[in-house]
């Protein structure tokens, strides 16, 4: 057997096997992850897209900032041609609104009359003559009728006295030559569309456009007043270039957002990790994987290699996402300084979720830890992407506290992601230069930029910023920590490995003899509490005062007990809910610490030499051991590669064991489909796989059928020789049919032991005869006359139910004496039952 062999090699061999059990550990578990991930598909490629969705969304913020960029230049504006008045838009509205502060003239009709007509205007529909008083009037008048003018214009025929307060106290009409105008223009009107440079500005062109129309008017009415020809000035207006707006041309969207959205994905994988790993604490499914031996370091290796499959995936689907969309910093940028950056961040946050999953029990909470990590974290990153905060920080001459500060920050993993990548931006990427005030496009990120520190001055203040090597070996760091951290929390927080040790275990000695198995020493070298001087292991079960009490509880869960369980042989263990029998299977297998007492499983020592125990036993827990993605035959094979199967017999005997409980045709179904009675055959199949020296079964049959119950009888029956079973159940059939021996257990104690038939003749009120006759009640009278030690249980019809005690035989002869000689119809003897042993026992009949 593995475990005798075990017990008399040498330190080397017991290393050799320890990395060889690791990495089978190893090699298993990880397959089941990926499996898991794998029957998880959607949420899989969700995953590797996430980076891919990034990158696409980052490109099309880069697309609309490049467009509008593009748009917002205008290196050759149009000549707009001004000679004709452009015409209102809206129905009903007015072009042009005219003012005649004295009154129409010869001078203004043709004025009107001229403008009219060049620029195809009608009288009194686009044109609007109003003989004011004053200015003040009109500009009132428009007022009044708000946006219904388009411009107005004030033609002074005579004298008026100027407001001082509006939009014309500029205006000096000329009493005597009456030939000056005013232009009054709707500000409100929109100027040049800034989303648009190309268009005119719409004031501009309007004004000149009136202006023009009246000057040529005017010029028209001198010269053939003076008798010259009628004169015409054409015009155009023209914009000068627009250069390209320079907060915007050649910003670069990837450089500087980037450690905002690249903080994504790998908290996408972080969430995920987290709520497996405490899905499966909640379940229990570490538990009953440590109780058949899985080492913590191959639990959380398999988890790494998962985390790192992942990592490595998403790492490489974002960095040829940024390839594919052409992002100048990845280009620029070696691949391996980019793969090390994203990466090491990516197994730094990992770590992290390693570390958090060992704080929290529930997988509620575990979503609630990873979104509040995911929210607040894109709050900082919204300021730590800044490559001005980046500079800021590492300004000399700060006040005392921010490299406190900074310091602080980096401990903080995604600071020193953002820091490495702002290096990288600030070589490979576009950047803001403040002081010419433009971006600057970047060069080759090379190596010796890696390794480099990065100086400059920022607004007159010189800076100097650690090399990205240096931030790299602090995600290094930090990855050191965490990983201290998740070994030392998984030891000391209760429910990580079932046991949990002292929050100072690392400084005992029991620790590290344990770590490094020095069970070869002598027996009196190790520790050995209550080490026992007359007492020899056999290769079953061997307690001597074993007891527990739960912290915070008055009584004892399990009191000193002391049992002997030999080879070839089954125990139940009976006993009312909360007797202790989860309990005692806890400290047997090791979920629980004994507060107390020796213990011997296979030979090897309960405190001291747990891990060999768990080499040796097989486990049915109450729970079962199931993850609900895995099919029935994929969870035979995790456990029969745990449990080093041979690789040549392997799915033969999956097979094999899968038909014995039942589950042949179910075999490649997802476990969620089963059920419970299914899951429970499926959990008794697993506890029996690797031929395990003990089984211990919790409850095995709970929730099944009467024929798949007897179907699992007679497996546990088969499974009897040469091992030692032990089970716990509800149910006096089981105990019987299955146990060698039965175990009565009553608040923590054993109250009684022994075969069935033991019991029932020791425990049980003897034998019990029914009786029938045509009077019964006279019947029992002569018979209690005659045996005053009889006991009555019942008269009911024609039915007389009585016992005869067991230890007295002259009773029992002289009964059925007396019975002889009175006219009986028909009698029955019957011996006691478990349950009547169980309940007088348990003294649970006085309740009743
Ligand atoms: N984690 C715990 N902390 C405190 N007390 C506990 C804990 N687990 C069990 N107990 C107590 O220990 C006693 C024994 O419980 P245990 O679960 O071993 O009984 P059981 O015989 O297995 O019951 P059942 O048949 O219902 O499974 C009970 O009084 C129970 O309340």
């Amino acid at each position: 057997m593995q475990t005798e062999k075990l017990k008399t090699q040498s330190p080397l061999v017991k290393t050799k096997y320890c990395f060889r059990k690791i990495s089978n550990e190893v090699s298993a578990l990880t397959t089941k992850n990926l499996l898991i991930f794998s029957h998880n598909k959607h949420i899989t490629i969700l995953l590797l897209l996430c980076p891919f969705l990034i990158c696409g969304y980052l490109s099309y913020i880069q697309y609309i900032v490049d467009s509008y960029a593009s748009r917002l230049c205008n290196p050759s504006p149009e000549e707009i041609s001004i000679s004709k008045i452009p015409k209102c838009f809206n129905q009903n509205c007015i072009t042009l609104g005219i003012g005649l502060t004295g009154g129409s003239s010869e001078w203004t009709d043709y004025i009107i009359d001229h403008i009219s007509k060049s620029s195809d205007l009608i009288k009194n529909k686009d044109i609007k003559v109003l003989t004011t008083q004053n200015a003040e009037s009109f500009t009132k008048y428009i007022k009044e009728n708000t946006n219904t003018t388009q411009i107005g214009v004030i033609l002074c025929s005579n004298y008026i006295p100027l407001p001082t307060n509006n939009y014309i106290e500029n205006l000096h009409c000329q009493e005597t030559k009456g030939q000056i105008y005013a232009i009054i223009y709707n500000f409100t009107e929109v100027s040049r569309n800034i989303f648009d440079p190309n268009l005119p500005d719409p004031i501009e062109s309007k004004v000149l456009a009136v202006k023009l129309a009246i000057d040529n008017a005017i010029l028209s009415y001198q010269a053939r007043k003076q008798g010259f020809q009628n004169i015409i000035i054409d015009a155009v207006i023209q914009s000068f270039p627009i250069p390209p707006n320079r907060f915007l041309k050649g910003y670069d969207a990837v450089s500087m957002t980037g450690p905002l959205y690249f903080f994504i994905p790998p908290m996408f994988v972080f969430g995920l990790l987290v709520s497996e790993i405490v899905k499966e604490k909640e379940l229990k499914l570490r538990n009953g994987l440590s109780v058949i031996g899985v080492s913590a370091t191959g639990f959380w290796l398999s988890w790494f290699l998962v985390a790192l499959f992942f990592s490595f995936m998403t790492t490489n689907s974002l960095i040829f996402s940024g390839y594919f969309f052409k992002f100048a910093l990845f280009l620029k940028t070696p691949y391996l300084v980019l793969l090390l950056l994203f990466l090491t961040y990516s197994m730094t946050m990992m770590i992290l979720g390693f570390m958090i999953s060992t704080l929290i029990n529930s997988v509620k909470l575990s979503y609630t830890v990873s979104y509040t990590f995911l929210l607040g974290g894109l709050v900082l990153q919204n300021f730590f992407k800044s490559p001005m905060l980046m500079k800021l920080f590492h300004v000399e001459d700060l006040p005392y506290w921010v490299p406190w500060v900074r310091l602080a920050f980096c401990y903080y993993p995604p600071f020193n992601f953002s820091k490495i990548y702002a290096d990288i931006a600030a070589t490979a990427g576009s950047t803001p230069n403040f002081d010419e005030k433009m971006w600057e496009e970047g060069l080759e990120y090379t190596w010796d930029n890696f390794f480099n520190e990065r100086t400059g001055m920022l607004y007159g203040n010189s800076y100097r910023i650690p090399s990205s090597f240096e931030s790299f070996q602090n995600l290094l760091l930090n990855s050191l920590i965490l990983i201290v951290l998740t070994w030392y929390f998984d030891h000391v927080v209760q429910g990580n490995r079932g046991r949990s040790s002292p929050i100072w275990f690392m400084f005992t000695f029991e620790y590290w003899s344990l770590k490094f198995d020095y069970t070869f020493l002598p027996r009196f070298i190790r520790k050995s509490y209550n080490s026992p001087s007359n007492l020899k292991p056999n290769d079953g079960i061997l307690l001597d005062g074993l007891w527990k009490k739960y912290p915070n509880c008055k009584t004892c869960a399990v009191k000193p007990i002391q049992l002997s369980i030999e080879k070839d042989e089954c125990v139940s263990i009976i006993g009312h809910n909360g007797a202790g029998k989860t309990t005692l299977l806890s400290m047997l297998t090791g979920l629980l610490d004994p507060s107390g007492g020796i213990g011997y499983i296979s030979g090897f020592d309960l405190t001291s030499e747990l891990d060999n125990i768990h080499q040796s036993i097989g486990y049915c827990p109450q729970f079962n051991i199931l993850w609900d993605e895995l099919t029935g035959k994929e969870h035979m094979w995790l456990f029969a590669k745990l449990r080093n199967t041979p690789i040549s017999s392997r799915n033969e005997l999956i097979d094999y064991k899968l038909n014995e409980v039942n589950l042949g045709n179910a075999a490649n179904k997802a476990v969620s489909t089963y059920s419970g009675g299914m899951k429970r055959r499926l959990s008794v199949a697993i506890s029996s796989i690797g031929n395990p020296s003990v089984i211990f079964m919790d409850e095995p049959t709970t929730g099944m059928d009467p024929i798949t119950r007897r179907q699992v009888w007679k497996l546990i029956h088969n499974m009897k020789k040469d091992r030692v079973i032990v089970l716990t159940t509800h149910s006096m059939q089981e105990a019987e049919i299955l146990s060698d021996r039965i175990i009565v257990m009553v608040d923590g104690e054993i109250k009684c032991s022994g075969p069935s038939l033991y019991l029932k003749n020791h425990y049980g009120d003897g034998y019990k005869v029914e009786l029938i006759h045509e009077n019964p009640e006279v019947l029992w009278g002569k018979l209690n006359e005659k045996i005053p030690l009889l006991k009555l249980l019942d008269i009911s019809g024609n039915s007389v139910l009585l016992s005869i005690p067991r230890a007295e035989p002259k009773v029992a002869e002289e009964f059925f004496k007396t019975v002889e000689l009175m006219k009986i119809q028909d009698w029955s003897v019957q011996n006691s039952s478990l349950e009547e042993v169980f309940m007088k026992v348990t003294g649970s009949l006085k309740d009743l």
